[in-house]
Parts: structure tokens; C-alpha cells; sequence
């Protein structure tokens, strides 16, 4: 694929212009949105932008709100109350309605929706009108990495390809941002990675700002520039994926973002006291606390320990490959994961010692 490739961008006409209603530095801009299906409050007040240029990652379980919010800031639902703004001009509130076609947004779907009958060009060209000019969708077709397959049918493309036509059609008409309803879950898990780790290159030569709904945990921390993790129509934590990950908000933010082991602990004057170490915590906490841990924070070995280490069993161990997860009782009881590189292989029966070497994070005891 080339990445070099850039769009040009073609100076806005006067007629263009939109009196801007918020900062233009938001490519999204969203205040208080609400949406209720009959009696069930599908999105809730939620507040979110995504800055010029940047990949915003939705994050959720299914049904939280993601694509109703999604829908919304294209223009297909209408918000029961709050504010929508696109690159400053305000698209959805008490009074605006603005048309999904005025909003200029780029939609790509799960099932990326190409036209079956129409080739490759012209499915790429479908935004631009009835006479595409064809030394635009070569552009895109150069930009998405498919220059020669222009005369192809969809169906006669990779899964990976498909894609990249729908994100060279979202393109076409310049669009202020792109909106990724889940646009990878219909690749296969090889391709998926692959497939994700280009379209974020794409995103970034076209320059666009981009809002992609997932719920896929890797998938939004290893595209987003930001994560905004979405539970019951409400937005629980905003953040860059190593804040998400390794300083959640909560409890629930920290297991749905990856495997986390509760250790409880008491908490005085800076430090938390738990059976596997004395560790730094905020002098706002006292009393009891609760520690989380990811298993990648916690170090064993059979010898070589730091001195403070705890004498552990390791109880199971699942091998991947690439690392291995290994199920360790401490004396006491306690159990614990460790995350660690898949050689040396541990097994059922190692006594070892552990310890934390790594972000731990300390909440109020839920
Ligand atoms: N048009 C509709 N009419 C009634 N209920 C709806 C409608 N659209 C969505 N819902 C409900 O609103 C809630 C949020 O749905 P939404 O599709 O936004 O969730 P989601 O997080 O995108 O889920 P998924 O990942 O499964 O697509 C769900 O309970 C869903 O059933």
C-alpha cells in the first residue's frame, strides 16, 4: 500500500462556509446527548469530542448506545436533548436538524455496504455524482493501496480489499470525519490485525478525524488516539489507551478493558499495604482500598527474587505461544495471575516467588 499518498483538499467555496457554533479544533463536538427508545434510555447525556485529525475509539458491550450515538452524529436518529457539533457547526440540538447529506461525514459499515453490481471505481466514485471525475477516484484508488483493481467487482476482492474500498468511498467527497460503525469484525482474525494497522496509516495520510465504534478491546487501544469507554448509554472513562488500560477509573472499566485480579488492601498515608507488597498510593486514600492488578504487573521467578518477594505455587498455566498466563496461590491463599514471556515454560507444581513490578491501580473498596 502506499502511504505517501495525500488528498487534496479543495479550498472551501463560500458557500461552504457555516457560521461555526464551537471551537473548529473539534472535529466532533457532543453535549449532553441523550436518546430513549420508548422506555429504554439507550444513550445518556454523553459528552465526547474528537479533536482535528485525531482517532477517537467508542468502546463498549453490546447494546451500551454506541451505534444509536454513532447514528446520531451522522444524522440518521435525531437526539432527544443535548448539542451535536461537526467541525464547528452545530448539526443536531433543540433546534437543528442538519440533513446526514449536509454533514459531510464518511460512513463505513461492518458489512462495508458496497454496491454488488457497480466495479470498484465506480463504487468508490458513487459519492462524487453521476460523471465521478476519474482522476479523483484514481487518486483514492491509489491512496487505499487498489490502483489496478478499479475494474474488479467487490466480490472479486479480498475481505481486507472490500474494506479499503468502503474507507477510499467514505473518502471521496472530502469529508470532515469518518464514522467506523465495527468496520473490521467480518475479517478473519489474522486479517483483522492487519487490516486495522492500514487503515489507521489511511486515516492519518488523509488526515481525517475519525470516530470508530467497536467493542473490541485490542481494536481500540491499538487504533485510538483517545478511548471512550461506554457502559448503559454513559461514557465511564475518556483517555489515551495506556491511560484506559493502566489507569482505570473503576472496577468495571479496568475488567472490560482486560484480565485484572482484586487484591484487598489498607491504605495510609501514601501506601497501600496488601499480602503481596507495600505499594504507593494516593495520601487522599485511607482505609480499605481495593488493588488492581494485571497479571503483566506481576513478576516470578524460581530464584533471584528482591527481597520482600512472596513465596507462591503456581496452580495453572495457559500457554499462547507468544507468553503464558500462570495461576499463582500464595501462601495465605490469595490467588494471583502472571502474565509472562512464553519461555521459561511454568508449570503446575513450581514453587516460586512473585512480586509486582509493574502499574497497579488503587480504588476505594467497591
Ligand atoms: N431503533 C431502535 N428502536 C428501539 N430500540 C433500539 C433502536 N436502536 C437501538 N435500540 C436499543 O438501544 C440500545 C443501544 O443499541 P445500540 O445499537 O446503540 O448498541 P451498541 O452498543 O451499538 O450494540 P452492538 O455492539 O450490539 O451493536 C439497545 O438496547 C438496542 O436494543
Amino acid at each position: 500500500m502506499r502511504s505517501a499518498v495525500r488528498l487534496r483538499r479543495p479550498a472551501p467555496s463560500v458557500s461552504d462556509a457555516a457560521p461555526l457554533d464551537a471551537p473548529p479544533c473539534h472535529a466532533i463536538a457532543c453535549l449532553g446527548v441523550t436518546k430513549r427508545f420508548d422506555a429504554h434510555q439507550a444513550v445518556d447525556g454523553v459528552d465526547l469530542d474528537v479533536g482535528s485529525g485525531e482517532i477517537v475509539a467508542l468502546l463498549g458491550p453490546s447494546g451500551c448506545g454506541k451505534t444509536t450515538m454513532l447514528r446520531m452524529i451522522a444524522g440518521f436518529e435525531q437526539p432527544d436533548a443535548g448539542t451535536i457539533a461537526i467541525s464547528g457547526r452545530t448539526v443536531a440540538g433543540p433546534t437543528q436538524a442538519v440533513s446526514p447529506e449536509a454533514r459531510r461525514v464518511g460512513m463505513v459499515f461492518q458489512d462495508y455496504a458496497l454496491f454488488p453490481h457497480l466495479d470498484v471505481a465506480a463504487n468508490v466514485g458513487y459519492p462524487l455524482g453521476r460523471r465521478p471525475d476519474p482522476a479523483r477516484v484514481r487518486e483514492l484508488l491509489e491512496l487505499v493501496g487498489l490502483d489496478g483493481l478499479g475494474a474488479r467487482r467487490p466480490h472479486e476482492l479480498s475481505g481486507g480489499q472490500q474494506q479499503r474500498v468502503a474507507l477510499a468511498r467514505a473518502l471521496a467527497n472530502h469529508p470532515s470525519v469518518v464514522l467506523l460503525d465495527e468496520p473490521f469484525s467480518n475479517l478473519d482474525a489474522a486479517l483483522r490485525t492487519e487490516v486495522r494497522g492500514e487503515v489507521r496509516r489511511l486515516l492519518r495520510d488523509a488526515g481525517v478525524s475519525a470516530l470508530l465504534v467497536t467493542h473490541d478491546q485490542d481494536e481500540a487501544l491499538s487504533v485510538a488516539d483517545r478511548v471512550a469507554v461506554m457502559r448503559d448509554g454513559r461514557i465511564e472513562q475518556v483517555g489515551t489507551p495506556e491511560e484506559v488500560y493502566a489507569a482505570p477509573a473503576g472496577h468495571w472499566v479496568a475488567s472490560f478493558l482486560g484480565e485484572v485480579d482484586v487484591l484487598p488492601g489498607v491504605a495510609d498515608a501514601g501506601r497501600v499495604t496488601t499480602v503481596v507488597a507495600v505499594l504507593p498510593a494516593s495520601p487522599r486514600l485511607h482505609g480499605d482500598v481495593d488493588v488492581l492488578v494485571r497479571p503483566e504487573s506481576v513478576r516470578i521467578e524460581a530464584t533471584g527474587a528482591p527481597a520482600g518477594a512472596c513465596d507462591a505455587l503456581v496452580v495453572e498455566r495457559e500457554y499462547f505461544g507468544h507468553d503464558q498466563l500462570v495461576l499463582l496461590e500464595l501462601d495465605g491463599g490469595t490467588r494471583l495471575r502472571s502474565r509472562r514471556p512464553g519461555f521459561p515454560a511454568w508449570h503446575p507444581g513450581d514453587r516460586v516467588k512473585a512480586w509486582v513490578d509493574g502499574p497497579v491501580t488503587v480504588l476505594p473498596r467497591a
